[in-house]
C-alpha cells in the first residue's frame, strides 16, 4: 500500500479512516533522544510518561528537560517572564517518569522507543510491551538505521507498528521521517504523521529502506569523512572546518559524530557494514572502534574525537 503523507488517502474517505488521537505517549530512554522528544511532546500539551533503567538517568533527563525548556523560553517569552515561566512548569507538569514500561503503557496512545540501537533489545521490548498495551496502541521507534520490520517482528501488532525517526538536538530539528512498513495500517501511518504535525515538526514519509531517507544520505559521507582521515588526507579540524564553511552544515562530521555519540555512530555503522560486507567505503573503523572500547563516546562522556571538559 503506498503512503501518502499529505494527501488524501488512496480508497479511503476521510470518514473511514479513524486516527488514533495521540494524548497520552509513553517515551521508552531518556538519554539524548528520548528526553528531547519527551521535551517536545510535553511542551505540546501532550502527557508523557518517561522510561528508564534506573532513577538517576531519569533524574538528569527531566533536570535536562528543564534547562532545555529554559533555553526555548529564553527566545519564546523573551519579554514576558511569568509566561515563560507558566509555560516551563506546564511542560514540566505533563511529565512523569518510570522504571517499569510494563506499568505504565495501559494508558498510552503511543509507545516510542529511543533505547539503545540494538534490534534484539529493542525487539525484547517491544515483545513484552505487546501483551501488556491497549489493543489501540500504536508502537513506533526512533531508531536510526534498523529495520522497523525487523523491530515489529517480536510483536503482533504489525499493523500498528511505525517508525518515528527525530533529529538531535529534538527541539531544535524540524524534521521527522515517518516511517511505514508494508504492515503499517493507513490509520496508523495518519495518525503518526498528525502526531508529529502536533509537535511543530515537518515530516518526510519514508518507506523501511535502510537508513530512510537523511542516514541513507548521511552515512557514505560519513564513511567517506573516515576513510579521509585515515589516509591522512585532512586534520578532523580542517575537514569540520572545511564541510562548515564550504556546505554551510551547521556542524563538521566529527563534531556532529561527538554530538550524536560515538556508540550510536558505531551500532549503525556496524550494521551497514554488516549489511554491505563487500563493499569497502563500509568497512569497519579502527579508529571508531578504539574510541568507544575506550569510552570516549563524545560530548556525553566528556571526549570523543574532541576533549569537552
Ligand atoms: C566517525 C567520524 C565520522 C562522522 C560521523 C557523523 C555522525 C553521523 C552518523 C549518523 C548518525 C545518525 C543520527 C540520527 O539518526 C540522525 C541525526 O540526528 S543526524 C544529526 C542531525 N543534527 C544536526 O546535524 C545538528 C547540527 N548542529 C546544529 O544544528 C547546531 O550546532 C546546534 C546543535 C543546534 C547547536 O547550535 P549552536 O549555534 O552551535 O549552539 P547553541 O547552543 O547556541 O544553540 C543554538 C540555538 O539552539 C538552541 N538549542 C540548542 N540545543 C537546544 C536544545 N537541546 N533544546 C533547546 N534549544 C536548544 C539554543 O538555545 C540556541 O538558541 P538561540 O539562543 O541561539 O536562539
Ligand atoms: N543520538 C542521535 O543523534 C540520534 C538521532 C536520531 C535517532 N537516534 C536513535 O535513538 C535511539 C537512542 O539514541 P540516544 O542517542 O538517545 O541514546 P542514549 O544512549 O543517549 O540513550 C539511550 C537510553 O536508553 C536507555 N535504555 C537502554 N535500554 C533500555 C531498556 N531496555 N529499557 C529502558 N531504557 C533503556 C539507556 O539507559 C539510555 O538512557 C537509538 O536507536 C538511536 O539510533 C539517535
Amino acid at each position: 500500500m503506498a503512503f501518502f503523507s499529505h494527501q488524501v488517502c488512496r480508497g479511503f474517505s476521510s470518514s473511514a479512516v479513524r486516527n488514533v488521537v495521540i494524548k497520552h505517549v509513553t517515551i521508552i530512554g531518556g538519554g539524548q533522544m528520548g528526553a528531547g522528544i519527551a521535551q517536545v511532546a510535553a511542551s505540546t500539551g501532550h502527557s508523557v510518561t518517561l522510561v528508564d533503567t534506573n532513577e538517576d538517568i531519569l533524574k538528569k533527563a527531566v533536570k535536562g528537560i528543564e534547562g532545555n525548556l529554559k533555553r526555548v523560553v529564553k527566545k519564546k517569552f523573551a519579554d514576558k517572564p511569568e509566561a515563560g515561566e507558566e509555560f516551563i512548569q506546564k511542560a514540566l507538569q505533563n511529565v512523569s517518569t518510570s522504571t517499569d514500561a510494563g506499568s505504565v503503557v495501559r494508558d498510552s496512545d503511543l509507545v516510542l522507543e529511543a533505547i539503545v540501537e540494538n534490534l534484539k533489545i529493542k525487539q525484547d521490548l517491544f515483545g513484552g510491551l505487546d501483551k501488556l498495551a491497549p489493543a489501540h496502541t500504536i508502537f513506533a521507534s526512533n531508531t536510526s538505521s534498523l529495520p522497523i520490520t525487523d523491530i515489529a517482528s517480536s510483536t503482533n501488532r504489525l499493523d500498528r507498528f511505525g517508525g518515528l525517526h527525530f533529529f538531535n538536538p529534538v527541539p531544535v530539528m524540524k524534521l521527522v521521517e515517518v516511517i511505514a512498513t508494508s504492515a503499517t495500517s493507513q490509520e496508523t501511518f495518519d495518525s503518526l504523521l498528525n502526531f508529529s504535525k502536533k509537535l511543530g515538526k515537518t515530516s518526510v514519509s519514508c518507506k523501511d529502506t535502510p537508513g530512510f531517507i537523511v542516514n541513507r544520505l548521511l552515512l557514505p559521507y560519513i564513511m567517506e569523512v573516515i576513510r579521509m582521515y585515515e589516509r591522512g588526507d585532512g586534520s578532523k579540524e580542517d575537514i569540520d572546518i572545511a564541510m562548515k564553511l564550504g556546505c554551510g552544515y551547521p556542524m563538521g562530521p566529527f563534531e556532529l559524530a561527538d554530538y550524536v555519540g560515538l556508540d550510536t555512530v558505531k551500532f549503525i555503522m556496524d550494521g551497514w557494514s554488516a549489511a554491505n560486507p563487500d563493499n569497502p567505503v563500509f568497512a569497519q573503523s579502527e579508529l571508531l572502534t578504539k574510541l568507544v572500547a575506550e569510552g570516549k563516546l563524545g560530548k556525553k562522556t566528556g571526549e570523543g574525537f574532541y576533549k569537552y571538559k
